[in-house]
């Protein structure tokens, strides 16, 4: 899973702590990437940003499905609390292009190719994934069960076929399901975050955690006790920079062929969170553990 297995020109392809990469637009090799055509574009909804230039290059001919999750962003993702009001004039800018950047680390060429994203919240970055790369399956992890209602009403009403939701913490889904990706942003540090997620990496699998400027000095402080969780390779790559106004930092780090299980333990939640989640449960629900697939997909 190295970057010449596909990797795109947006992004730098390096491990190196810190290293930036310019980029002028999508490959025309590559059929996520190719600019879309047909009629022009129509203005946004009263209150939904503009389209950037870079979005075409970011998700090719699935632009018209990224706006479509943008203008509703900007209207159920705040109305229900998901995303804040003040962001609605950044929702391109600060989330959906700067998820949707993203996707350039993830090689294309194995259909079926599993994501899955922990703190999914308003689909940040996994549904932008499923958006932009139809060929991923992206399973959202998310333990609070309004926001994973709205996403199961989300992912039905784009006709995204590619994602799995599951309400449930990421450490609970331990041996349910894993993948060669796990995705996060805006969930925890990166030592916390590995505890969570590293037992679902398969082997040689990589965490991607979205980060803002300070990732090089957080890796830099935890590198030793991730070493010890089981981690082989960990960088910085900046996805996009040149393209996009906010360039991607991701905070990538690989397991080896395998981890030691014994070195993770399910925390049990602070009484906070817990409390918060049996508000968010319906009624006669379970608050975690349980998923479904929009579209006639898988429901557990
Ligand atoms: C600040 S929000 C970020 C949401 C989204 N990723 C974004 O960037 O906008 C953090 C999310 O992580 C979820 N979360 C917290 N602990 C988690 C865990 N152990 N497993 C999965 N999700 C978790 C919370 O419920 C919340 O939706």
């Amino acid at each position: 899973m190295t970057d010449s297995d596909g990797g795109s020109p947006l992004h730098g392809g390096t491990t190196e702590p810190l290293s930036s990469a310019t980029g002028s637009g999508g490959s025309a090799d590559d059929p996520v990437l190719a600019e879309p055509t047909g009629p022009e574009r129509p203005e946004p909804a009263p209150g939904v940003p503009a389209t950037p230039t870079a979005a075409a290059a970011v998700f090719g001919t699935r632009l018209s499905l990224a706006e479509e999750f943008v203008t509703i962003l900007a209207d159920t993702g705040i109305s229900h609390g998901l995303i804040g009001p003040r962001e609605a004039p950044r929702l391109w800018d600060r989330h959906v292009l700067n998820c949707g950047l993203v996707h350039h680390v993830i090689p294309v060429g194995t259909p079926g190719q599993r994501v899955i994203d922990i703190g999914s919240g308003a689909g940040l970055p996994g549904l932008v994934l499923a958006i932009a790369r139809p060929d991923l399956e992206v399973h959202l992890v998310e333990p609070l069960a309004r926001r994973t209602g709205w996403l199961s009403g989300v992912t039905a009403r784009l006709e995204l076929e590619n994602v799995v939701i599951h309400t449930a913490r990421a450490e609970s889904m331990w041996d349910r399901i894993s993948a060669p990706w796990v995705t996060a942003r805006a969930v925890s540090g990166i030592l916390q975050l590995a505890h969570w997620t590293l037992p679902l990496l398969e082997p040689r699998g990589s965490l991607l955690a979205l980060k803002g400027s300070r990732a090089g000095e957080e890796l830099r402080e935890h590198r030793a006790a991730l070493t010890r969780l089981g981690v082989v390779d960990a960088g910085v790559e900046v996805i996009g920079a040149g393209l996009a106004p906010e360039p991607t930092i991701v905070l990538r780090v690989t397991i080896g062929d395998s981890i030691d299980r014994r070195r993770f333990r399910i925390q049990t939640p602070s009484s906070a969170g817990s409390a918060r989640r049996r508000a968010d449960r319906p009624k006669g629900g379970r608050g975690t553990g349980s998923a479904s697939r929009t579209r006639g997909r898988r429901t557990t």
